[in-house]
């Protein structure tokens, strides 16, 4: 292994214990930031991002609201959990973990969500505001991803970015981060319709690895030097998780971001940190009513 690691626990640590400060503060001004999130069905790795989302939150100081309904809830069921979450004044924030079981439009449910309760940054609004450079929260894998690079000092002014995948947590929303005027990255999304992947990644400075296919990227479609990130998710026969990215890898790159170890812990960060963002600009700001 030649590659350096951009070591995801490390740095999520690091943001937690700037986020308990602010969490202290938010408090004495009588605001208790409160993370809701919705789960539905019984899918164990869902049901340990949640269980993680919730121990992150005690550690910080922000209370939990813990919502679960059945794999066989109708829509009308979660729709009606999601109003709960947007009327309750303890939940300040909240989530719907995805994925939802099959039959339920999740764009319906995300679109349901109240705008100023979304953190994840994946609510229609949110990332409206993202397009239109309106400040908002930012959907947490891919801003996890630049906050790993920044604290790496990965350059990502100038850099030539390939995200391989469209999913809406990952794939969709990268893109538009890298892109901002803060990030400045020029950016290739590519996907199952791209044709000769290998020829776009071995252009690229940053690979972000976001397909879902075990092994996906080489060593050979790696331009020495380059950071690359795997956020691909399978699981082997014995539950444990296999990335999109081969081992051989960090043999030729100069950057590695584990999988588990890397992105994960810091999708979890960001959304503490959506969390808190939201109670700030609701103490900067109080709405009337
Ligand atoms: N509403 C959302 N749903 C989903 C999101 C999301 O951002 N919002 N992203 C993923 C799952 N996810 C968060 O919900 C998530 C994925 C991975 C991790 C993590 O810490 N992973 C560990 C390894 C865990 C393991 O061993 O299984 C790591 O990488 O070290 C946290 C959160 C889809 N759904």
């Amino acid at each position: 292994m030649t590659a350096q690691i951009l070591d995801g626990k490390a740095t999520a640590a690091a943001i937690k214990s700037d986020l308990t400060a602010r969490v202290a503060a938010l408090k004495e001004r009588g605001v208790t930031p409160g993370l809701g999130t919705l789960l539905v069905g019984d899918d164990p790795g869902s049901r340990w991002y949640v269980n993680g989302k919730h121990r992150d939150c005690a550690q910080v100081g922000i209370a939990s609201i813990q919502r679960e309904l059945p794999a066989t809830a109708s829509q009308e069921e979660i729709e009606a959990v999601v109003r709960e979450l947007n009327d309750n004044p303890e939940c300040t924030g909240y989530i719907v973990q995805l994925p939802l079981p099959k039959g339920i439009d999740a764009n319906r449910v995300l679109e349901l969500m109240d705008p100023a309760k979304d953190a994840d940054g994946l609510h229609p609004m949110s990332l409206g505001r993202l397009v239109l450079g309106i400040e908002g929260p930012l959907p947490c894998t891919p801003y996890g991803i630049v906050q790993l690079l920044r604290h790496h000092g990965v350059e990502i002014k100038g850099a030539n970015v390939v995200v391989v995948g469209r999913g809406i947590t990952i794939g969709r929303p990268m893109p538009l981060v890298l892109t901002r005027k803060s990030e400045n990255a020029t950016v290739t999304q590519c996907h199952t319709g791209t044709r000769d992947l290998s020829s776009h990644l071995r252009q690229a400075d940053i690979i972000v690895a976001a397909a879902g296919v075990p092994h996906l990227i080489k060593p050979e479609d790696v331009k020495p030097g380059a950071a690359v990130l795997d956020v691909g998710v399978s699981r082997d026969e014995h539950g444990k998780i296999v990335g999109d990215v081969h081992p051989g890898v960090a043999e030729v790159a100069g950057w590695v971001a584990p999988n588990p170890g890397g992105v994960g812990p810091m999708t979890r960060a960001q959304l503490l940190v959506n969390v808190v963002e939201a109670a700030e600009r609701a103490v900067a700001a109080p709405s009337e009513g």
